[in-house]
């Protein structure tokens, strides 16, 4: 910031914490800050990693500009020597998605968690050099939820010791794995297996699809990119795939393991929602602070539109949101880390559990944070609708991450799954743990009654949690009360399935609101910080209370008069966070490149900046567009009227 003016400088100095010490909460620890802060600048003075001009690229000059940061981002990793956690952290800076994010963050992890020894031997060196380039390709045109549907069959020769790998119907075609359209030589295919005639499910091959030497499809196999994707740029920088079929190299899989790889990337998808879900925030935040609108007296300054309190209640749930996931996340990674040393000591039991935990946090913070993009556009008012903002691009990306990894809805299913196991199973010798363990109090959430009396009372996270376990006990319970009256479970089932759902989200908004909670019980340094953390928190918690009063009314949970209060107490909470604002965005510590904004530029000198973008656009070029001889000129001169008279 040397030399130039800080336009939001007095709300810097408003904040009332310490916002260093509030970067190396958000970041997860000092280390991990110093890292990434090194990291991002190196990304953002590199004009190779430039992507101010993604939103007007044809298609085929956005690929192939994603092929030279990919290939110039590997190059730097090897010359600099960067390690895994470093070069992680440079592909996040570089902010492009491509066939690198599939190599890396399914091909490699599928083969670690289902390859035998010998597989990982042979293959994981090449995968890790990028002498092969591979992607996961699971999902066919005909089915991609219902995995047990696929139809691509893997027919083990034993005269050749090979397995056949077919594709039978157009159908069974391969159809959107990342990577695959033009980049991948290798994939892990997921096929039905067959053996002497029988089936025994789907399994996970590494077959090669291209040659090393030319980069052709070997024999047998057609492949493609799948074409373009919704909104300009954006998700259009990769290559998604169409295949049919080929032949393949052997595999042995432990069924239980099968799923392991999905169980691994919902859990980085939830890690992510807070960064997307933040960088959003941090752009209409800093932009609400700069825009001004009415409440001019006496030919004053008019109101930052922050000052608002309509704003600060679309705003400031969505502030809190980001840090509640950022927690949650980190709390997700641990499970994930336990769970797996566990299924290499053959110790499935926390399996089930890790499984809800990943697809409905997944579920939930995508779809959260989705919504949340397009409301920050909105609260940007016109500008955010310019891909000058940042927002739309996001939101392009970002969006299909309610889709891929499982659908929400599908995934909340399986929570709903999860969650009428553990109610069928209370009174019985298996108690309910982790994240269900408050089913184990049952009979106390089923009749207690909140104490609330004062709009203070909600500010004790005790009271919180009961209220919030309460709702999802009664939700849970009363659905599997319905479900016991259907005498075939799956037809009650699917007729509950919308009940269901609901009781899931209720958990998993439970889960949410717990790790904060516990994260507040943590030693948290640093004046002010575990303050506006508990404000964050509440704000979070008293947001969704009030978003669901539906549910926490007709539960019995709160009373109406309850709920009311937790409004007002809302209310409050947001005057204090008011001040501390725009250093709470300040403290995600992201470069302008990353941020990729002018309405959320660190300085705030939005409007030259806006202007001056504006001039950038190619049709700007010249000042008489091209057409003008054309369409524009015969119309003025009413030739085209005449011709048609
Ligand atoms: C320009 C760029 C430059 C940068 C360059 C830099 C390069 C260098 C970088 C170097 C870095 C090095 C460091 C690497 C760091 C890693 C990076 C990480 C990045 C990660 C990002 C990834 C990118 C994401 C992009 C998006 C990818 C999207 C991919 C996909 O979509 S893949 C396809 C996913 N498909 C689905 O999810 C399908 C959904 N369906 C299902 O999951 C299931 O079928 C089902 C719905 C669950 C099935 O239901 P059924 O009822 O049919 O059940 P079924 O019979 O199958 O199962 C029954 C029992 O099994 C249980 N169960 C089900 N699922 C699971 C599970 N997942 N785990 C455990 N158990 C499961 C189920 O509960 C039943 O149990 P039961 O009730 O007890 O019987
Ligand atoms: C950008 C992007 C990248 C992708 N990358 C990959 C990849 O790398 N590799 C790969 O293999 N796949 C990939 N996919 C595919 C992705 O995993 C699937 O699209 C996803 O799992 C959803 O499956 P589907 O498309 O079959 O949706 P469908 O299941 O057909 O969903 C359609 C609708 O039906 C509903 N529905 C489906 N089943 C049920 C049910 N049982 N009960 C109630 N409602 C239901 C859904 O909620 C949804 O509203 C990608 C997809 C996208 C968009």
């Amino acid at each position: 910031m040397d030399g130039v003016v800080d336009h939001l400088a007095d709300e810097r100095n408003k904040a009332q914490f310490d916002v260093e010490e509030m970067k190396i909460v958000w970041a997860g620890s000092r280390h991990v800050f110093e890292l990434s802060d090194r990291i991002a600048r190196l990304v953002a003075s590199d004009p190779v990693f430039r992507k101010d001009n993604r939103a007007t690229l044809s298609r085929k000059d956005l690929f192939k500009n994603t092929l030279r940061k990919a290939a110039h981002a590997w190059k730097r990793i090897i010359e600099l020597r960067l390690s895994e956690e470093e070069a992680s952290k440079l592909r996040f800076y570089v902010d492009e998605a491509a066939f690198t994010d599939l190599h890396w963050g399914m091909f490699v992890p599928a083969i670690k968690g289902q390859a035998t020894e010998e597989q990982q031997q042979k293959w994981l060196p090449l995968a890790y050099k990028m002498q092969i380039i591979g992607c996961y390709a699971q999902t066919e045109l005909g089915h991609g939820s219902n995995v047990q549907g696929l139809e691509t069959t893997a027919t083990f020769d034993p005269q050749t010791d090979e397995f056949d790998i077919h594709s039978p119907t157009l159908t069974s075609s391969k159809w959107w794995p990342g990577g695959l359209g033009k980049v991948s030589t290798h994939a892990v295919v997921y096929a039905r297996l067959i053996t002497d005639g029988q089936e025994h499910g789907v399994h996970g091959f590494i077959v090669q699809l291209r040659s090393l030497d030319d980069h052709l499809p070997l024999p047998g196999i057609t492949i493609g990119d799948i074409g373009m994707k919704f909104g300009n740029g954006a998700y259009n920088t990769m290559d998604n795939g169409v295949t049919r079929n080929g032949k393949c190299v052997r595999s042995n899989v432990p069924r239980q393991l099968i799923y392991g790889t999905m169980v691994f990337v919902r859990q980085t998808i939830v890690s992510d929602a807070s960064c997307a879900l933040s960088r959003a925030v941090c752009i209409a935040t800093r932009y609400s602070a700069v825009r001004r609108q009415f409440g001019s007296q006496n030919g004053g300054v008019e109101t930052q539109v922050i000052d608002y309190k309509t704003q600060q209640n679309r705003l400031f749930p969505l502030l809190a949101a980001a840090y509640a996931f950022r927690f949650v996340g980190e709390w997700l990674k641990w499970l994930y880390t336990d769970v797996t040393q566990r299924l290499q000591a053959n110790d499935f039991s926390t399996l089930p559990e890790a499984h809800a935990c990943t697809a409905g946090l997944k579920s939930l913070t995508t779809t959260f944070t989705a919504d949340a993009i397009e409301e920050c556009r909105k609260l940007c008012g016109g500008h955010g609708y310019l891909c000058s903002s940042g927002l739309p691009e996001l939101f392009a990306v970002y969006v299909p991450a309610c889709t891929y990894e499982g659908d929400n809805v599908v995934l909340l299913l399986q929570v709903a799954r999860f969650l009428m196991k553990t109610v069928s199973q209370l009174g019985s010798e298996k108690k309910p743990v982790g994240t269900t363990a408050y089913m184990g109090r049952v009979e106390h959430l089923m009749q207690c009654r909140c104490s609330v009396q004062k709009a203070e009372d909600w500010l004790n996270p005790n009271t919180i949690l009961e209220a919030f376990e309460a709702r999802t006990a009664r939700m849970s319970v009363a659905v599997a009360q319905k479900l016991a009256q259907f005498a075939n479970p799956e037809e009650g089932f699917l007729e509950l399935s919308p009940n269901l759902v609901e009781a899931s989200v209720a958990h998993c908004q439970l889960i949410v609101v717990s790790k904060f909670i516990e994260k507040l019980q943590q030693d948290i340094p640093g004046k002010g910080v575990k303050e506006l953390l508990g404000m964050l928190c509440n704000i979070y918690a008293l947001n969704i209370l009030h978003k669901h009063l539906g549910d926490f009314l007709s539960t019995g949970s709160i009373t109406p008069k309850q709920g009311s209060l937790a409004n007002d107490q809302l209310r409050s909470l947001y005057s204090q966070v008011r001040p501390n604002a725009i250093a709470l965005v300040d403290a995600f510590n992201y470069t302008d490149h990353y941020l990729g904004s002018v309405l959320g530029r660190y300085d705030g000198n939005v409007y030259p900046k806006l202007y001056e973008e504006a001039w950038k656009d190619p049709l700007n070029d010249s000042v008489v567009p091209d057409g003008y001889h054309e369409y524009i000129r015969p119309l003025l001169k009413n030739q085209l009227r005449n011709a048609r008279l």
